[in-house]
């Protein structure tokens, strides 16, 4: 049977809008030949189906698969959470100075640390500018009352009176990018979370890849989950025609590729139903990537873009050959059904590994 393998692409505010710098929000939209799978499909989805992909050690020459085909989106921008009325607040020393890296830009709403005596503290920008700013002292959110490091970084915790806002800070000698912000094109640090080399399952399929269930970041999280996990759940839901009610996210990280670490991923299949990768990266960050299908397909959606597939079909991440490609992963299940088990077991069938049945024949001496 024929089927379509053509990734559904769905255009997403991403983790990106996070960031200090307020983004427009760009649109791509589905190829309009593309068709979606349908539930009938599912079983294809599954087991690849029988199509010549499976079979194929290499793919065709590469297609870059145009923008205009990719799927238009409304997607409402971030709304900033409102925070939450602090409790009592004991007074403790003034955070310490963080880390000087001084804005080049100053955005409304950007997350700053800004100077008050002779501490650095919390805030968001309520008046941007080049030389001067005005800015709102931020309050503690509940999660950290009681943390005497974390509570530190917000004024309220001196007992100054943080409901003045500092008018007309000098941006040179009071403003400063807490640490998390520092490297806009870097997402790791943006997101507050830890680096950590993650074992690899095995050697074909070596990545540099943070959970984000382990980002420390609690704003990620709730970002990840209002602005990417939520809409594609959606999007599933409608292209895939799957219950959306019992689709949800099994494993998602985010990974980067760089021209000293890992610069891409060999042709494998995912452990879900379905996967998302998004683009966190600006295109002219780096240059090769994107996700290529055993077509010759390469999807390369512009930064917040992303595309949803069918995760057994085999695929993978394109060397990068400059710069630093980061991208979203989403790995979504439906009900029980994750296809972990079948994804693992294929993957290692074409990487030549016995299996067990082999190993035992082999340590026995008889063969497969
Ligand atoms: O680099 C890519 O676009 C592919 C990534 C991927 O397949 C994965 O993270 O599972
Ligand atoms: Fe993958």
């Amino acid at each position: 049977m024929e089927s379509d393998h053509r990734p559904v692409c769905a255009l997403l505010e991403t983790l990106l809008l996070a960031m200090p710098e307020v983004r427009d929000s760009t649109r791509t939209a589905v190829p309009s030949t593309s068709k979606t799978p349908k539930t009938s499909d599912l079983p294809d989805l599954l087991e690849m189906s029988e199509t010549h992909e499976v079979e194929q050690s290499t793919p065709q020459s590469s297609t870059q698969v145009p923008a205009e085909e990719l799927l238009d989106l409304d997607v409402s921008p971030i709304t900033p959470v409102p925070a939450p009325t602090p409790a009592p607040t004991p007074a403790s020393t003034p955070a310490s100075t963080p880390a000087a890296t001084m804005p080049s830009t100053t955005t409304m709403g950007q997350l700053v640390f800004a100077k008050y005596q002779d501490g650095w503290y919390l805030a968001n920008v309520i008046r941007p500018g080049g030389h001067t700013v005005d800015v709102a002292w931020l309050r503690p959110p509940g999660a950290i009352w009681g943390d005497k490091a974390q509570m530190a970084q917000y004024l309220c915790s001196t007992n100054a009176d943080e409901t003045l806002h500092g008018d007309q800070l000098p941006v040179a000698t009071h403003i400063r990018l807490p640490r998390d912000f520092q490297s806009q094109s870097d997402l790791i640090d943006l997101l507050g979370c830890r680096v950590s080399k993650v074992k690899p399952m095995h050697k074909l399929f070596e990545s540099h890849d943070v959970k984000i269930r382990d980002l420390s970041s609690t704003a990620a999280q709730k970002i990840f989950q209002d602005k990417l996990a939520e809409p594609l759940i959606d999007a599933i839901g409608e292209y895939f025609e799957l219950p959306k009610g019992d689709v949800s996210v099994d494993d998602a990280f985010i990974v980067r590729y760089a021209t000293d670490s890992q610069r891409g991923l060999a042709f494998h299949r995912d452990g879900s139903i379905v996967s998302a990768i998004i683009s966190l990266s600006d295109e002219r960050d780096y240059v090769g990537g994107g996700t290529q299908f055993m077509d010759g397909s390469v999807y390369r959606p512009s930064q917040g873009g992303g595309i949803l597939f069918g995760g057994q079909r085999l695929h993978g991440g394109v060397d990068i050959t400059r710069g630093a490609r980061y991208i979203c992963t989403i790995f979504f299940k439906c009900g029980g059904l994750s296809c972990r088990d079948l994804a693992v077991l294929k993957d290692k069938e074409e990487e030549g590994d016995p299996g067990i049945w082999g190993t035992i024949a082999d340590v026995l001496g008889v063969g497969k």
